[in-house]
């Protein structure tokens, strides 16, 4: 779920070559492109130097033709024969994820969650540093995690501005998630990253969006849902072929 914004730029020269000025692409295409730099970086790191689409949607988990109409979208369209340009395919796509630019991100709420998020080292390869860690409860302000000192909620219009806050993480009860998602605004942040299974109210200019693994349980319960109804059917139809792949949160 998100409230997606997209902002305009005109990029430097070789980019706005590479890419068209800024695409205005579909929310499930934003959601893989992700998957596709991950694939693209792996491939790159085993040594190779291009890609066909094939191979490309393969490593994704997604369907070709699907991951040629997403990187159209880029003005990307490989060359036939060869496929795409890895290392280029990878400049385009952190280009439009905005991965060029260094975001700081803070995380609210330090309890069981948010200690295994901001021990992940999985942000910092991917290019978000945690800056800063904030807890309410004063039996957790001055606890040093993975180098970071927990400090008080009430220090976050101060930190926000000092570290150039981008985004927010919020790892609170339901209950206080609102309350803190109005004080990340109130600090100037305009990304929200929800981990607590609530909705939340923000400004038109805020983009949030939700993560929540018992949905992503409940959707896999109706497809074992679906399938055990299918297997009782008379004849006993049952699916085959290479099973559906969707990112989690896309
Ligand atoms: N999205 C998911 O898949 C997923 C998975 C696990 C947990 N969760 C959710 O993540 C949240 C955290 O879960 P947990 O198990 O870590 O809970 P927890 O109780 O261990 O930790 C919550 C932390 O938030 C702090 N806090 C409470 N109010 C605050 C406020 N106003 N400002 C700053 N800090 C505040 C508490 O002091 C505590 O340290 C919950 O909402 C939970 O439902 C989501």
């Amino acid at each position: 779920m998100s409230q997606q914004r997209h902002g305009s730029t005109s990029g430097g020269s070789d980019r706005a070559n590479a890419v068209p000025a800024f695409p205005d692409l579909p929310e499930a295409t934003i959601a893989r492109l992700p998957e596709y730099l991950r694939a693209l970086h792996n491939l790159g790191e085993g040594g190779a130097d291009t890609i066909s689409s094939e191979g490309l949607a393969a490593a994704a988990g997604v369907n070709s033709a699907k991951l040629r109409k997403d990187l159209s979208h880029l003005g990307s369209y490989g060359t036939r024969g060869v496929g795409y340009d890895i290392a280029l395919l990878i400049e385009q796509i952190e280009y439009v994820l905005g991965l060029d630019q260094r975001r700081a991100v803070c995380l609210v709420g330090v309890g069981n969650l948010g200690h295994a998020l901001a021990g992940y080292d999985g942000f910092a390869s991917r290019g978000f540093k945690i800056v800063a860690l904030f807890d309410a409860d004063p039996s957790k302000v001055g606890e040093r995690i993975h180098g970071l000192i927990v400090r008080h909620i009430d220090e976050l219009p101060q930190v926000a501005v000092e570290e150039t806050i981008a985004i927010g993480v919020i790892a609170t009860p339901a209950g206080a998630a609102q309350a803190v998602a109005d004080e990340l605004v109130a600090a100037g942040v305009t990304s929200i990253l929800n981990f607590a299974p609530c909705v939340l109210s923000v400004p038109a200019n805020v983009d949030v969006r939700k993560v929540d693994l018992a949905i992503e349980l409940q959707i896999l319960s109706f497809h074992e849902h679906r399938k055990a109804s299918l297997t009782a059917l008379p004849g006993g139809r049952s699916a085959t072929g290479a099973g559906n792949q969707e990112a989690v949160g896309s």
